[in-house]
């Protein structure tokens, strides 16, 4: 299937491509920008790709929240990486929403798993969207990225929120794929909270707590190696965070990883006064980005 550039916006040293594109995984067409960073255009065609990060927003978001408002492009320019900000849902009118129209379910609210449940299972598959689907597509686009992006191999994931679940989940459920992982605000511990238990009952079912086991990060943990220590993930969270006791519970990850291979890779900072919004994300942003950098062999 063809990328479609809907517009290409000069941002830092390089380009923001607003791109469409339909999707088997959700049955509709997709949303999706991507920051190409300023290496793209200046350095040499060496066998050495630019690496890319993977960056999952949290409810309500589109692709424009992060790529407005995070500053991951200075940070891109910096390293030598592409940034992938893919949509939180598919969308359209013939995508079922959530049925009290509420904010955290259904349209912009995808939870980045495979629905399993009714009417939802139908375009809900944003798990194999994001993690399989997008990459192999990103990838076959020669003739936009001139085969100068590895968008496959040489990858990471970060997240807020929502996306935060969604790259740490990820992250464990394909420890071959990415190369690190961290998160802004991460719910670590969906199957516990209320938007967690509202998605989780809502895409895999109410009873289906095997399935709830098969993303919650705190059980993935548990039954996922970490060869050798050899992985670590960064979190940050802000204490003035209104979701922080209620919805995100960190503490839960690092009480998840005792006594696992785990134990010693959590890098939770828990920042004072720091709120939800990309005031927060902008600013660990730069962080985040150095970590990654240095596990895509950049630095
Ligand atoms: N007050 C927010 C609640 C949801 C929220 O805080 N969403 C976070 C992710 S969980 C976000 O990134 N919102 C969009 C933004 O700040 O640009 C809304 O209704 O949009």
């Amino acid at each position: 299937m063809s990328l479609n550039i809907n517009s290409k916006i000069a941002s830092c040293g390089g380009k923001l491509l607003k791109c469409t594109h339909d999707s088997v995984a959700t049955k509709t067409a997709m949303n999706v920008n991507v920051y190409v960073p300023k290496q793209f255009y200046t350095a040499a065609k060496t066998s050495q790709k630019i690496p890319t990060l993977y960056f999952l927003s949290g409810l309500t978001c589109t692709p424009d929240n992060a790529s407005e408002k995070a500053f991951w492009q200075l940070q891109a320019d910096i390293y030598g990486f592409a940034v992938v900000f893919p949509d939180t849902s598919p969308r359209g009118d013939n995508v079922p929403g959530d049925p009290e129209n509420s904010w955290d379910f259904g349209k912009g609210a995808g939870f980045y798993v495979n629905a399993t449940t009714g009417k939802y299972k139908e375009n809900y598959n944003m798990y194999d969207y994001v993690h399989s689907e997008l990459p192999q597509l990103l990838q076959k686009n020669k003739d936009i990225f001139e085969d100068k992006i590895d968008f496959l191999e040489n990858v990471s994931i970060a997240g807020h929120s929502m996306g935060g679940f969604g790259a740490l989940s990820g992250f464990l459920k394909n420890l071959n794929k990415y190369k690190s992982c961290s998160a802004f605000a991460p719910i670590v511990n969906p199957s516990v909270v209320p938007w967690g238990t509202k998605a989780f009952g809502g895409y895999l079912g109410e009873t289906s707590k095997s399935k709830w086991d098969e993303y919650d990060p705190c059980t993935l943990l548990k039954n996922t190696e970490n060869p050798d220590n050899k992985y670590k993930i960064m979190i940050h969270v802000g204490t003035a965070d209104p979701f922080l006791e209620k919805q995100l519970k960190p503490q839960n990850i690092v009480a998840a990883a005792k006594g696992t291979t785990w134990e010693n890779a959590i890098d939770l900072n828990i920042v004072d006064g720091f709120d939800h919004s990309y005031y927060f994300i902008s600013s660990f942003v730069p962080a985040h980005a150095e970590f990654h950098a240095k596990h895509l062999g950049l630095i």
